[in-house]
């Protein structure tokens, strides 16, 4: 340790490490702005990269925002959101740097009506409702007042109870969630579609707005699709669709159905409420022998070799600890949950990045 210390180098490595850890909120809120602002929509239409002037001129920012949003876009395409290239001085002109769309930004591109905008979950997950609980863990961890998670202790209530009496934060989460459930989705019914293939129907438990049974419905439309989710949510969707809204709770009746989905709904629960969830899905579907299953997709951890994806299976994970009091399970901890709520077997289906698609059969 002291020879550790005597080390000039490894002092100002260690310095600069945890100015990493300190700063690294930057490139969140530097995201959240790009969004707000529309940025990378804006590229999109410019057809070809674009001067942070002629951004300024698209965005109707007022002229005196120019050097700081110089600053701004330097910052985001050195953390690879853009690209920046450095155009050739126009006669007499100043250099200007330009900067286009990585794979990164294209995904915040509201084209193709919207369809593959990841735009909504950006605003969702950064919105205040969200970010203020992450700042009060330590206050949390610290009292004894018995709040199960940090987001109950800063709002006095579950997210369920804060999407019901906030209309506004309802509709961003709600949004969000419908964002990211178009992207994947499209990728599991290309990727993964034979997990679908012979069903007759399929309701998708806390599925939201509809967005990921949609897709289904789309590409299988002899599969007849509902979604069961709390009121809020559901209250004044289009009944004439190609999806069914069911209001309720899935503690109480999951609708009959050849497959129940549960997209990213067992990680916000512990283990026993994830056992009475998948207990109810159970009563809902057929046997396995007459085709039925329940649909998890879900993370499992230390599925992935690569250090960047684990780092963010345990983001993942404490995301889930702050907001909801649920958590990511690896493999092992998945088989327990499906086994003592009485499943008989299980396969994962196929990994798509940070998600599996897990087939569970009665
Ligand atoms: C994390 S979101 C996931 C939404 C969607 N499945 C997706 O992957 O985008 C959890 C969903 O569970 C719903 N939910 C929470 N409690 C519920 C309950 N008791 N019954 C039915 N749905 C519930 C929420 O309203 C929300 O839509
Ligand atoms: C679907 O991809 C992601 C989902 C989430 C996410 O975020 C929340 C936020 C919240 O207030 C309550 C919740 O129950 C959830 C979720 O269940 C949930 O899955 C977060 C992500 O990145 C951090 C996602 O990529």
């Amino acid at each position: 340790m002291e020879q550790y210390w005597d080390d000039d180098d490894l002092l100002v490595a260690a310095q600069s490490d945890l100015w990493n850890h300190l700063f690294v909120f930057l490139k969140s809120m530097s995201l959240k702005c790009a969004v707000e602002l529309g940025i990378p929509d804006a590229i999109h239409r410019h057809s070809g990269p674009v001067s942070v002037p002629d951004l300024v001129a698209a965005l109707s920012l007022p002229a005196a925002r120019l050097p700081p949003l110089r600053r701004l876009m330097r910052m985001l395409a050195f953390s690879r959101l853009f690209t920046r290239q450095t155009s050739e001085a126009a006669a007499g002109g100043e250099e200007e740097d330009l900067y286009g769309l990585t794979p990164t930004s294209r995904l915040l591109v509201d084209d193709a009506g919207g369809r593959r905008s990841l735009a909504p979950f950006v605003r969702a997950m950064l919105d205040p409702v969200h970010t203020a609980p992450c700042l009060h863990v330590g206050d949390w961890f610290k009292a004894a007042d018995g709040a199960a998670t940090p987001f109950e202790a800063v709002h006095g209530s579950v997210i369920w109870g804060v999407t019901r009496s906030n209309p506004e934060f309802n509709a961003v989460f709600n949004e969000g969630m419908a964002a990211d459930g178009t992207f994947i989705m499209d990728v599991i019914v290309r990727k993964c579609g034979h997990v679908f293939r012979g069903l007759r129907s399929l309701v998708d438990v806390g599925g939201g707005t509809g967005a990921a049974a949609g897709i289904v419905a789309e590409a299988f439309p002899h599969i007849k699709c509902a979604v069961l989710d709390l009121p809020q949510v559901v209250q004044g969707l289009p009944a004439d669709g190609p999806v069914d809204f069911v209001a309720g709770s899935m503690f109480e009746r999951v609708p009959p159905a050849d497959a129940v989905m549960l997209k990213w709904i067992l990680h916000d629960w512990d283990d026993e409420v994830c056992v009475r969830i998948l207990q109810k899905c159970k009563e809902a579907i057929p046997s396995r022998e007459a085709g039925g299953k329940v649909i998890v997709v879900e993370q499992v951890t230390g599925s992935s070799p690569e250090e960047k994806s684990t780092e963010m299976q345990h983001f993942f994970d404490v995301w889930m600890m702050i907001l909801t009091g649920g958590r990511e399970r690896d493999e092992q901890e998945w088989c327990k949950i499906f086994t003592e709520a009485g499943f008989s077997d299980y396969k994962i289906a196929a990994t798509l990045g940070l998600r599996s698609v897990i087939e569970v059969f009665p």
